[in-house]
C-alpha cells in the first residue's frame, strides 16, 4: 500500500452508527486492512459495549469513543476513567461542559491511564453540532452571535482546559487554527462526497474541501455505511483525500 494513501486513510474516520455488534462487524469485515479509524457512537455502544472495542483494537483499527460526555466534571472524571481503561485511541465531551468538566475528564484520563499503564487517548470537544443551523443556535439554543463565533468560543475553552482538539464543521477549521494554532487537532463530522444525501447535516463541505481546508481528520458515517458497496465508498473518499486539490 503506497505511503500516501496510508496517510491519508489514516485521517479517515468512519462512523459505525449501526444497531448492533453483529451489522458493525460485516463492515470492520468489508473495510478489513483499511487503516482508517472506525468512530463508535452512542447507538452502537449502548448495544455492542466494551468488547466490540477490543474486537476493533485486535483487527489493527484505531478507535475514536464518540460518546460526547456532558455531565458534572466528578462524572465526567468518572467516564473519561472508565473509557481510558478500554483503550481507545480517542474519545470526547461536549466543551458546553465548562473548563471546569473538561479539566476534570483530563484528569480522570490521566489518573487511569497511568495505573493501566497505558496512555493518555487523545481527547477532543464538540463546540456546535454540524447539524446545528445559525438559526436553530440563535432561536432555540439561545446562543447571540454567529456559528463560527461559537465554535471559537467553545475551541478556546478547550484549549484552556488543556485538551488536544475539536470537533467542529470542516467549514470552521481555517478560524479554529487562526484562533488555537495548527497543531490543535480538528476532527470534522459534516462530510458530504459530491451528490449524496445532506441528511441531517447543516454545515457541510465534500472531502476534499475538508482536507484542503485543514482539517487533521474527517468523519464520515452514511455515504460508506449506507453505499452498495462500503468498501469502494471509502476507497473513494481516500483518493478524493489525496487529490484534494482538484475537488
Ligand atoms: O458535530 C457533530 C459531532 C458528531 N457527529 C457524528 O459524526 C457522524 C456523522 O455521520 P454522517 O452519517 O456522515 O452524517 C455521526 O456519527 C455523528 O454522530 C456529527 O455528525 N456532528
Amino acid at each position: 500500500m503506497e505511503a500516501a494513501y496510508q496517510q491519508m486513510a489514516g485521517r479517515l474516520m468512519i462512523a459505525l452508527d449501526v444497531p448492533d455488534a453483529e451489522q458493525a462487524r460485516q463492515l470492520m469485515r468489508q473495510l478489513e486492512g483499511m487503516p482508517c479509524y472506525m468512530k463508535v457512537g452512542m447507538q452502537l455502544f449502548y448495544s455492542a459495549g466494551p468488547d466490540l472495542i477490543t474486537e476493533m483494537k485486535a483487527m489493527g483499527y484505531s478507535v475514536f469513543l464518540d460518546l460526547k460526555m456532558h455531565d458534572i466534571p466528578n462524572t465526567v472524571r468518572g467516564g473519561a476513567g472508565s473509557i481510558t481503561r478500554l483503550g481507545v485511541d480517542m474519545f470526547n465531551v461536549h466543551a458546553a461542559g465548562g473548563v471546569k468538566m473538561m479539566k476534570a475528564a483530563r484528569e480522570g484520563a490521566a489518573e487511569a491511564a497511568e495505573a493501566a499503564g497505558i496512555s493518555v487517548p487523545t481527547m477532543i470537544a464538540v463546540t456546535q453540532l454540524t447539524s446545528t443551523d445559525q438559526a436553530t443556535m440563535n432561536n432555540e439554543i439561545g446562543i447571540a452571535g454567529t456559528v463560527e463565533e461559537a465554535v471559537i468560543r467553545y475551541a478556546g475553552l478547550t484549549k484552556q482546559a488543556g485538551l488536544d482538539g475539536v470537533v467542529a464543521s470542516p467549514l470552521e477549521v481555517a478560524a479554529i487554527q487562526a484562533a488555537c494554532g495548527t497543531e490543535f487537532i480538528t476532527v470534522t463530522p459534516g462530510i458530504r462526497p459530491q451528490g449524496s444525501e445532506q441528511g441531517d447535516q447543516s454545515r457541510v463541505t465534500t472531502p476534499g474541501q475538508a482536507i484542503r481546508g485543514g482539517s487533521s481528520y474527517i468523519v464520515v458515517g452514511r455515504p460508506i455505511t449506507a453505499a452498495p458497496r462500503p468498501r469502494e465508498a471509502a476507497e473513494h473518499i481516500i483518493r478524493e483525500m489525496m487529490n484534494h486539490d482538484s475537488i
